[in-house]
């Protein structure tokens, strides 16, 4: 008797809704693609290509736009005999310095054996070998540098590398390099020579709305799912959910997958708005851990106050009526606690993380403050904390005080 036994009654190819399905139709982007072929013209006529930075918000289709097109890209300019095109792709998440994208293009570039190690050289040296590596390649070659900003401020490369044919360190090889990133800040904090040769072209990726979210989504379906497996207005429900909180695809696709799982798991035939509110929850369950995770010790502890505050039956309140909670709960801890102002600071962290909300209130002739409340379910925010900080004792008498008022 088998103990594993296949269940396919939802999905069709679930990997179709995963983050590694390169999508043959991109949805919603005809704006966006026009103005970024007119940016990469110039390699099909033979030219110089222009260098390209990419910006929006995480899911927007940055990255899913630029594989397609350069995909068509390196499709069509096969027609032609006199352009000879390459594509190096880089993610640089984990390489936080233009001497490690160096490295790592070093060694992209050379055969296996032959790489490089990551530290040891002068940055100028490793830079050289990379001039040297382009150049045997030879013909376009195009660097694409996803979540560029994580090179920091150590950023000569894309200053460097897309000047190497003017400083005649390539001789033949034309380079053109394309930035992709979520964080807005970057392209202000970038050196101003790196900014006017890396921004030449700039593309802004703008959120999806929900329109938009349900034509992804229901190509995708249309691969992804069985047949009458996705209930009456379960894609509608998904897109909604991910244009109100990011406008992202990535929400509204993992929302879907999710869903389906839970349906799957279930026995159910199809997809209900049911699951979708229950993956809904354990999504956010995930990115609340995950922010938590991310805390300093006073921002788990001023979380901590407000979930206390919750309990009570006390939000929203204001940040010095958080206080003595906070510093309660610091001496529980046996940590020192900060200033009511530095605490302040932890609050709006956690409101840009999107755990707390805020309320502007008026207070007279003495200006404005905000109120914080929690912005997840009181239980998530105890789950989470449950699993990641471990003050177990604050915890348990959270849990106690909660029960005392039927918060839930
Ligand atoms: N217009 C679209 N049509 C079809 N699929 C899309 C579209 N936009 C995004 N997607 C899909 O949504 C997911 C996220 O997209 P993508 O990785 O391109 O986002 P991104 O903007 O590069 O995000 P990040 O900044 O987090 O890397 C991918 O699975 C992608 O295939």
């Amino acid at each position: 008797m088998p103990r594993f036994t296949r269940k396919q009654n939802i999905f069709r190819n679930k990997d179709v809704l995963g983050e590694s399905y390169h999508p043959e139709q991109i949805e919603e982007r005809d704006a966006e693609i026009e103005e970024y072929m007119t940016a990469l013209q110039p390699v099909m006529d033979g030219w110089e290509p222009n260098n390209i930075f990419i910006y929006g918000h995480p899911g927007v289709g940055k990255t899913a736009v630029t594989e397609y097109l350069l995909t068509l890209l390196q499709r069509d300019v096969k027609e032609y005999d006199d352009v000879d095109l390459s594509v190096i792709s880089v993610n640089c998440k984990s390489l936080n310095s233009s001497y490690q994208v160096a490295v790592e293009l070093v060694n992209k570039l050379r055969p296996t054996g032959g790489e490089i190690s990551s530290t040891g050289y002068p940055q100028q040296t490793v830079f050289k070998k990379l001039y040297r590596e382009l150049e045997t390649l030879g013909g376009t070659i195009l660097v694409v540098l996803d979540e560029i900003d994580s090179i920091g401020s150590r950023d000569d490369l894309l200053y460097e590398l897309p000047r190497a044919r003017a400083n005649d360190y390539l001789d033949q090889t034309k380079v053109g390099m394309i930035g992709i990133s979520n964080d807005f800040k970057f392209r202000e904090q970038l050196d101003p020579r790196a900014q006017d040769t890396l921004c030449e072209r700039e593309l802004q990726f703008s959120p999806y709305d929900a329109t938009e979210l349900e034509s992804i989504l229901q190509t995708r379906a249309d691969i992804a799912i069985a047949e009458g497996a996705v209930g009456q207005g379960v894609l509608k429900y998904c897109s909604a959910l991910a244009a109100r909180d990011s406008g992202s695809a990535r929400q509204a696709l993992d929302l879907l997958r999710l869903a389906g799982e839970l349906a799957e798991n279930n026995n159910a035939d199809q997809i209900e708005e049911s699951h979708v509110e229950r993956a809904r929850a354990k999504l956010e369950q995930e990115r609340i851990e995950e922010g938590m995770r991310e805390l300093t010790t006073h921002g788990r502890l001023a979380l901590l106050a407000v979930v206390s505050k919750a309990a009570k039956d006390e939000t929203p309140c204001r940040s010095r009526e958080l206080y003595d909670d906070y510093t309660d709960l610091c001496e529980r801890a046996g940590t020192d606690s900060l200033a009511q102002r530095s605490m302040h600071n932890h609050l709006s962290e956690l409101r840009m993380l999107g755990i707390l909300s805020a309320s502007e209130n008026r207070s007279g002739s003495r200006g404005n403050y905000y109120s914080y409340e929690l912005n997840v379910p009181f239980t998530s925010a105890i789950d989470a904390m449950a699993d990641v900080l471990r003050v177990d004792e604050a915890i348990q008498r959270i849990e106690r005080l909660a029960v005392k008022n039927d918060v839930s």
